[in-house]
């Protein structure tokens, strides 16, 4: 199992042996899907293939609880009902408003401290997402619960990472005192459970309690609890993984656009001439501007292909003996959908490293592949967030173009400084902080 980057081996392996390869870990089998045919039949189709693996470090660190992390069963379903009924593309539009007062309050801060524009940015989907489910509004990096989050994205993301993974190969690992060579990350783990209890139970408390005093903004929680269709510990646990799953992958989708229209001053030009012909210079865009602005959708499905946030996706498990191809893959394997692998497939997409966005354009763009369809996940497990990532990305995207220029930052003899491209180590790649100039377009 290669430890870093395993979606780049597994591409360069595909070569070597085909779209799907077999590992064996300490005995436990593993497939990786290199295709998008074999993703779409296998995780897509396939409702066997809808399970988790067994996750122990997760488990340890009370992750088990959450809503990713759930074998294929009954709690599953009903977390996936309810995230369903409040994120659906439908019930997503209750959200738009938050998203649009969001979005402006990041313009705002870009009036007066472009030097924090990546802090703020991401300090924007936290507020956006925390705002959506619990209703509670975040002033600062300072609040108590974008502080308890992100501690607890610190502390998973070292134990998640696949190095840590391996655990899942030893079935003694419960009973393997945290003293024993290798294992102390199990304290870690233990430290982590209390936080995400902490988080998750100090938010719930506090929506009970705005709604007890008749004073709760309208939320995820605070619409879930007063429906009386689903359990406290169903809401609990659903709502408690949004923060964790929604805003560093939202961030990343933000980020790469500051970037791309760093890199490619064309294609910034062409999007910031649609938003002029289609809104004007006058006021925001808004939501009902989106069906006219099919470039600013090109440019979301690019980024969404190029950046390729979860490059090996979150790992399934099939639960049942199946045959594909010609092969047999038994109960028990733990599935990879290599997204990395079929970003990069030249016969989907044409120069495949190439940000292009003019690549869905049009009538013939209707035929290329729309990467929402492999890069949020599969089937009975699709990440639940789609509609809610992909109306951030286009009020952001689009309130940016209509007010900022987005260039390269000068260095002090006044030449251009060529952005960085490098990324976040671990499960979900993230460009790391780069310098840029954004100014606004108008006084
Ligand atoms: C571009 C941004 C995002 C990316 C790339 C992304 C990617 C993914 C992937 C690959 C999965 C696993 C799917 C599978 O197992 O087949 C997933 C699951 C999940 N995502 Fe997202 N996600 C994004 C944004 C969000 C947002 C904004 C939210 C919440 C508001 C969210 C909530 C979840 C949840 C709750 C799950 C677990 C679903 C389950 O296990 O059944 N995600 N996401």
């Amino acid at each position: 199992m290669p430890l870093e980057l395993p979606w780049v081996r597994f591409a360069e392996w595909k070569r070597l042996y085909g779209d799907m390869i077999h590992l064996t870990l300490l005995g436990d089998h593993v497939l990786v899907l290199n295709s998008y045919e074999g993703c779409i039949d296998l995780l897509g189709q396939r409702a066997i293939y809808a399970s988790r693996p067994k996750f122990l470090l997760a488990k340890f660190m009370g992750m088990g609880r959450l809503t990713t992390f759930q074998p294929y069963g009954d709690t599953l379903r009903r977390h996936r009902k309810l995230l369903h009924s409040a994120l659906s593309k439908s019930a997503v539009t209750q959200f738009q408003p938050v998203q649009e007062e969001q979005a402006k309050w990041y313009l705002n801060t870009l009036t007066h401290d472009t030097k924090n524009y990546l802090e703020n940015l991401r300090l924007l989907t936290g507020r956006a997402i925390v705002q959506a489910t619990y209703g509670i509004e975040v002033k600062s990096v300072d609040d108590n619960y974008i502080v308890l989050a992100e501690e607890f994205i610190r502390s998973a993301s070292i134990i998640l990472s696949p190095t840590n993974n391996l655990w899942d190969a030893f079935p003694m690992f419960p009973y393997i005192p945290s003293w024993f060579p290798g294992a102390s990350i199990k304290r870690v783990a233990y430290q982590t459970h209390q936080l995400i209890d902490r988080m998750v139970n100090t938010s719930i408390e506090h929506v009970k309690a705005q709604l007890a005093s008749g004073e709760a903004a309208p939320s995820l929680v605070a619409n879930t609890l007063e429906s009386g269709q689903y359990a406290e510990g169903d809401i609990t646990w659903a709502s408690g993984i949004l923060y964790f799953a929604g805003a560093d992958t939202t961030y990343g989708v933000l980020i790469t656009f500051i970037f791309s229209m760093l890199k490619h001053p064309e294609i910034q030009k062409k999007a910031q001439a649609e938003v002029d012909r289609v809104v004007g210079r006058g006021r925001m865009p808004t939501f009902e501007d989106r069906e006219e602005l099919p470039y600013i959708e090109c440019i979301i499905k690019e980024i969404i292909r190029w950046s390729t946030i979860t490059p090996a996706g979150v790992a399934h498990c099939v639960t049942e003996d199946d045959y594909y191809n010609g092969y047999w893959i038994p109960a028990g394997t733990t599935v990879i959908a290599n997204t990395w692998a079929i970003s990069r497939d030249e016969t989907l997409y044409k120069d495949p490293e190439r940000f292009w966005p003019e690549r869905f354009e049009g009538e013939a763009g209707k035929d290329v592949i729309d990467p929402f369809t492999f890069a949020l996940g599969f089937g009975r497990r699709i990440c639940p967030g789609l509609h809610f990532v992909h109306s951030m990305a286009f009020i952001v995207i689009a309130s940016i173009l209509a007010n900022f220029d987005i260039s390269k930052a000068l260095d002090e003899n006044g030449q251009e400084i060529e952005p960085n491209e490098s990324y976040t180590p671990g499960a979900v790649r993230v460009l790391e902080h780069f310098e840029c100039t954004i100014k606004p377009r108008s006084a």
